[in-house]
């Protein structure tokens, strides 16, 4: 049997966490350890695929930026173009993951596998959870069950899709969860398993970005509460974002205040979509004054992941119903 070659892209992130203490989970420096000392802690993994490491960056995910992010997808697809090359595991922190993995699915052009892995407590634990993450992430990344199945984030245990995956917890380290579908499989006791296949596709490679686009269109947040009044929608427009998600109350609902304006926004050429503060569950389509106004909804994507789809989306098209069939189909 041909041993598969791995490319492991690290980034930082608790995995490569160094603490003062071996019993401090929280107060460490994130990142501060490279990706050879990651794997030389993990010899078990040499003998499942030949690996190659190499460091993309050395960040706590809490500052992840989207050209930090842009690059990881440049570099993936270049390597994933050789036929040497089968499969990468990114090493991340767990605070952004969701969003690297979803961007990194839409953007890649390969059916080969992407499985990110990460960390909830710093290599220097006790009980630190990185090397076996890293260890599956490599038995997930050398399996034949995970090509075509988009990008993966694989931790304690559990495959995710990057579509539905999403950090959950603040410090456990069961903390991904998949709440739309449920996670894609587990590795137990090294074995992989998928007991569901991703439906979710990544753009089709007509869509790829162009290697002059360096800066994603300005999309911005706003998070929805009881007695919203909209302040921060016009604040956001007098900013000149181009785009806007609300993190809605349940299906993606808008308090008066915030209708009026963000209709306002719609009416000026500002692509606006609802999503959820909720936790599972789609956006629908809810309310015909919605729609009359050319808000969008975000199907299944959270407001950290719409935010993306729809900069990628605004690359393209401002039209909201071209707009609107992204958030259907990816
Ligand atoms: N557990 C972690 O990885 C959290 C860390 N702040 C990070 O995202 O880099």
């Amino acid at each position: 049997m041909n041993v598969k070659k791995i490319y492991v892209l690290a980034t930082g992130g608790t995995i490569a966490g160094s603490a003062e203490s071996d019993t401090a989970t929280t107060g460490y420096q994130a990142g501060a350890i490279g990706i050879e000392t990651l794997l030389a802690a993990v010899p078990e993994i040499r003998k499942i695929a030949e690996v190659s490491g190499e460091q993309i960056a050395a960040i706590d995910s809490k500052d992840m930026t989207q050209a930090v992010q842009l690059k990881l997808a440049r570099r993936c697809n270049e390597l994933l173009a050789f036929e040497g090359v089968d499969g990468i595991v990114i090493t991340h922190g767990t605070d952004t993951m969701e969003e690297t993995a979803y961007l990194l699915s839409l953007l890649a052009c390969t059916d080969k596998p992407i499985v990110l892995t990460g960390a909830m407590r710093p290599a220097t634990a006790i009980s630190a959870d990185g090397p076996l993450n890293l260890l599956d992430a490599v038995r997930v990344a050398v399996s034949d069950e995970a090509r075509d199945q988009g990008v993966l984030v694989v931790t304690n245990n559990q495959i995710d899709g990057a579509h539905d995956v999403t950090k959950s917890h603040t410090t456990s380290v069961q903390t991904f969860q998949s709440p739309n579908g449920g996670s894609l499989g587990s590795v137990d006791d090294g074995v992989v398993r998928f007991t569901r296949r991703s439906s979710y596709t990544h753009l089709a490679a007509s869509l790829q970005l162009s290697e002059n686009v360096q800066v994603l269109p300005d999309v911005r947040i706003l998070y929805g509460y009881a007695g919203d009044d909209g302040l921060l929608v016009e604040a956001a427009v007098a900013a000149g974002a181009e785009g806007l998600i609300y993190a809605g109350m349940g299906n993606g609902s808008l308090p008066e205040k915030v209708e009026a304006k963000l209709a306002a926004a719609a009416a000026k050429g500002i692509v606006v979509v609802r999503s959820t503060r909720g936790y599972a569950g789609n956006v629908t389509t809810a309310e015909a004054s919605y729609d009359a106004a050319h808000i969008l909804y975000s199907q299944g994507l959270n407001p950290q992941k719409a935010r993306i789809l729809l900069q990628l989306a605004l690359l393209q098209t401002k039209e909201p119903a071209a707009i609107q069939a992204w958030f259907d189909k990816y």
